[in-house]
């Protein structure tokens, strides 16, 4: 079978790619308009520090692995070939990544090729390798982390691992059922004890005492921050409270770019995950939501503008979104987003289809709440304005204006 690598990696170029090639699992390369029924969850050149063998797990479309041996006797010059061509396969998928809209750039995790001069290799500082803004970065650096992890914990680990993991909660159940018991939006409380655009939130931040105060507020769901570098996050924070026996379902909050790490967020205990359409081709959403919901898992899945609405209300399968009311590329919040997101057609499909809208970001009042609850959201997802508060659980109740763990 033939198949797609599955990371995108960036263009440092503005022109078409040489070669428009794809990665057979044999390893050869295939032409992309033939169609491909199979992806790779890994790319074939990930680390520095590679074992004498290493084996790649790759992950077919039915969410099977399979593994394939790579030569550790591969010269330099055949190295760089592989990275280059690589490069060059990231170069093609940016650009249909474009097409749709999408603005963060990939890169794979060996980045952009090397050049050589004599004996000296080096890296062009230039557009191709130098972040755009905050989210791209976080998304390089995410291709780098989960290959790195990936080596350590490959894919067959976590799925003989998930033979003892306890089943999954309802996510989506437990939301509308904290909406229609108290006709307020059901909340996804937040457990963040940083963020890019705030900084450090909390000091004293004990996940676990936090989810225990959320969820005697009143949170229907919680959202715990898995990235380590940007958010002081961790899957172990996810695990703590699983294994604490807070019983509200968890939101891996987490930037998700391929299948491993949505096996990864099972595997500590999450319930549902994040796909962010500002970062994720339509294809890769369709092809992670069904993984999924094969795992028994929610897909929340985030957009910011009409466009993205638009693009994901046309993805088979949707049943929870988000409307993030911050711009992860500014920072700059604005409520109204979610209210524009939800008029006219939009709402009325979203309505027909029964899919639930969660608001997110920037929510700070009960006026908050009452407006985008009227803009037609059934669930808000509230991280800075209750994490802050001496006891978090009360601070539900005032960004609620009443108690709603009754
Ligand atoms: O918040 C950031 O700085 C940020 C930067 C880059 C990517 C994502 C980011 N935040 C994720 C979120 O949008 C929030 O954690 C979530 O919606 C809660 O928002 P808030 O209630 O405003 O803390």
């Amino acid at each position: 079978m033939e198949g797609l690598v599955s990371f995108h990696a960036v263009s440092s170029f503005t022109c078409r790619p040489k070669f428009s090639f794809l990665k057979s699992t044999q390893g050869t390369l295939v032409d992309p308009r033939r169609g491909n029924s199979l992806s790779l969850a890994s790319s074939s050149l990930s680390s520095s520090s590679t074992p004498a063998i290493r084996s790649q797990q790759m992950e077919t479309k039915d969410g099977s692995a399979a593994t394939a041996p790579i030569r550790e006797s591969e010269s330099k010059s055949e190295r760089s070939a592989l990275e280059i061509k690589e490069w060059e396969v990231g170069m093609f998928q940016n650009e249909v990544a474009a097409s749709q809209g999408i603005r963060i750039r990939r890169r794979p995790p060996t980045g952009p090729p090397l050049h050589y001069v004599g004996p000296f290799e080096f890296r062009l500082q230039n557009e191709g390798n130098t972040p755009r803004n905050i989210l791209e970065e976080i998304i390089w650096n995410k291709d780098t982390e989960v290959s790195k992890l990936k080596e350590k914990k490959p894919l067959s680990l976590l799925m003989k691992a998930m033979e003892n993991v306890p089943p999954t909660r309802d996510f989506v159940g437990a939301l509308r059922e904290a909406n229609s018991r108290t006709g307020l939006p059901g909340l996804i409380a937040e457990v963040k004890k940083a963020s890019p655009s705030r900084g450090v939130l909390r000091e004293d931040f004990d996940p676990v005492e936090i989810a225990r105060a959320y969820e005697k507020g009143g949170a229907a769901c919680l959202s715990v921050l898995a990235d380590e570098k940007y958010f002081k996050g961790s899957f172990e924070n996810i695990e703590a409270i699983r294994n604490a026996g807070v019983k509200c379902p968890l939101l891996c909050k987490e930037f998700i770019i391929e299948a491993w790490q949505i096996y990864y967020a099972r595997v500590k205990g999450a319930d549902a995950i994040l796909l962010i359409a500002a970062v994720l081709p339509d294809l890769d959403i369709s092809y992670l939501t069904k993984i999924c919901k094969r795992l028994g898992l929610a897909a929340l899945i985030e957009v910011h503008d009409e466009r993205e609405m638009d693009r994901v209300l046309g993805i088979e399968g949707v049943e929870l979104i988000g409307i993030n009311n911050r711009n992860l590329e500014t920072f700059e919040v604005d409520t109204s987003n979610t209210k524009r997101l939800l008029e006219g057609e939009r709402g009325k499909l979203i309505r027909e289809r029964d899919i639930m809208v969660v608001g997110e970001s920037g929510l700070f009042t009960p006026d908050d709440i009452a407006y985008v609850q009227e803009a037609g959201v059934k669930a808000v997802l509230v991280g800075e304005s209750i994490v802050k508060k001496n006891d978090p659980g009360k601070g539900i109740a005032e960004l609620f204006g009443k108690d709603i763990s009754l």
